[in-house]
């Protein structure tokens, strides 16, 4: 699992270890990483030119201590002192003792080998500001390497509210930061290396699994279990216009763990048709059998509001995407108010917008906007619903009303395909029905989902979401190894 703390909890930490420690003992053990790391990057250090940006902060400081060490190794280091007046003067001191030498000229960026980003780190506000701006835009020739965070996003956010600085690399002091894990900001953070400097951290502010969080967490038959004890999960999804959603959420509810999947819709011949093995009836969530968690909404067209009002009723868990969502936002967080069992929500920005319209009475949000702030939006929602919101986009966020984040590290850009939404709604009821929180199964549905969705456009090829939900099984064996 990858932790990020934020910044607030980073500082705290560092307070207690500088109480115990020399003065300068966390920069050097800083700095020592970064060095290491861009010794890596170069072919040899030796002769290689560094350039060093320093802003007016210790991330500054880093970054110069980092250059000194290079410099003592054989490199041509030059800095840009972003804030002459304000540099970390014993950062400074060290590289200039150790042959390393100031400069303003900006061409030095597209003739560096390597080009640190000490401009701002945890302690940053804002895009660049002017001075450092034209950084961003210069072509270049080495690796551009941040320290602890690419200058210009935003920590604790992933936010990039003005002009940031892209790295191919980012060494992470401590920690991950949560704008390290979380579009756009991750994006801007290239690969992300973990330097400890024994920092004690408390609970992550949001966590990102890997293979060996889910192959814990996934459902797994006994030889005791029945179909019923695996868990029946319901689809009440698709309509006479648009079966083929029924028939896609069916398809990831039987690669999602549960025992048997019952269908109840308008489009149950489509179904039956593609999936014999599906239970189907033609009427609402109400009249059809037991079930341990309700799919709602995916193509349910004009009947979304009877199903969504049939499924809200039940006392299983409930998951509502797609037309769902429009009609949840017609109500707002009040349709939910009587339930006893957990909801999921899993819009896409654009619902995410009505839903937050849903709790304001006001105009929609403009989606572009949510998806620039994916953490705050998610937050917002799952408080304003309480209920856990899986905001999809191109970094999942998972967000449980009372607090806990996580965000999906797999996925590819050839997701955003139709009927996409569809699979994964269906395989994360499956996972809830399997008796999965609605957190964890959110995790593990957009996980399994990303990684199917990587495995069916290999080698850079467009996928459907047939294909999609037919690269689950692949999916789960790679996660249980
Ligand atoms: N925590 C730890 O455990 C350890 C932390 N360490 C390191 O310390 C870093 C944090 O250092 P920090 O607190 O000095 O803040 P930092 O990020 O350098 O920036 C603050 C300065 O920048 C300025 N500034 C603000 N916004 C700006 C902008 N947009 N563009 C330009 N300038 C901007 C602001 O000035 P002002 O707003 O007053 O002009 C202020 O002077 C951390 O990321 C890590 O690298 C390691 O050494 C060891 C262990
Ligand atoms: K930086």
């Amino acid at each position: 699992m990858r932790r990020a703390h934020t910044v607030q909890q980073v500082r705290a930490a560092e307070a207690v270890l500088m109480a115990r420690l020399p003065e300068g003992t966390l920069m050097q053990r800083a700095a020592a990483g970064l060095a290491a790391t861009c010794a890596r990057l170069l072919p040899r250090v030796y002769g290689s030119r560094v350039l060093v940006l320093a802003g007016s902060g210790d991330n500054g400081g880093d970054a110069l201590h980092a250059g000194a060490l290079l410099a003592r190794r054989g490199a041509s280091v030059r800095a840009v002192l972003l804030a002459p007046e304000r540099v970390h003067a014993a950062g400074l001191a060290a590289l200039l003792a150790a042959g390393g030498r100031v400069t303003a000229d900006q061409g030095e960026f597209g003739r560096a080998d390597l080009v640190l980003d000490g401009i701002v780190g945890i302690g940053g506000r804002g895009g660049l500001r002017p001075e450092a701006q034209p950084y961003a835009a210069l072509e270049r020739r080495g690796p551009v390497v941040a320290v602890d965070v690419p200058s210009g996003v935003d920590p604790d956010t992933g936010e990039v509210p003005g002009v940031a600085l892209r790295a191919d690399v980012t060494v992470a002091f401590g920690t991950y930061k949560p704008g390290l894990l979380v579009d756009p900001g991750a994006s801007y953070a290239g690969v992300v290396h973990l330097v400890d400097i024994g920092l004690t951290l408390p609970e992550p502010a949001v966590q990102a699994w890997q293979h060996a969080d889910l192959a814990a967490l996934l459902p797994a038959p006994s030889a005791e279990s029945d179909k019923y004890r695996r868990g029946v999960v319901g689809i009440a999804a698709g309509s006479a216009r648009y079966p083929g959603a029924a028939v896609l959420a069916v398809a990831g509810a039987l690669r999602g763990g549960a025992g048997a999947v019952r269908y109840a819709g308008r489009a149950a011949e489509e179904v039956v048709r593609r999936f014999p093995e599906t239970l189907v009836s033609e009427g609402g969530p109400a009249a059809a059998g037991r079930v341990q968690a309700w799919v709602v909404g995916p193509g349910s067209g004009e009947g979304a509001a009877q199903a969504l009002a049939e499924a809200l009723a039940s006392p299983v868990p409930v998951l509502v995407d797609a037309d769902g969502l429009t009609e949840l936002a017609r109500t707002g967080p009040a349709a939910l108010a009587g339930r006893t069992a957990p909801t999921l929500l899993t819009p896409h920005t654009g619902e995410a917008a009505r839903l937050l319209a849903g709790v304001s009475g006001q105009a929609p949000p403009a989606a572009d906007d949510l998806a620039a702030a994916r953490l705050a939006t998610a937050r917002r929602l799952a408080a304003a619903y309480r209920a856990t919101v899986l905001l999809k986009g191109s970094t999942t966020v998972i967000a449980a009303p009372g607090g806990a984040v996580r965000v999906n590290p797999t996925g590819t850009p050839w997701l955003a395909t139709a009927g996409s939404g569809d699979v994964l709604a269906g395989l994360a009821g499956s996972l809830l029905a399997a008796g999965l929180d609605p957190l964890d199964a959110a995790t593990a549905a957009a996980y399994l989902h990303g990684l199917a969705g990587r495995e069916a456009s290999a080698g850079g090829v467009p996928v459907t979401a047939t294909e999609v939900a037919r690269a689950l099984p692949g999916a789960w064996g790679a996660v249980r190894g």
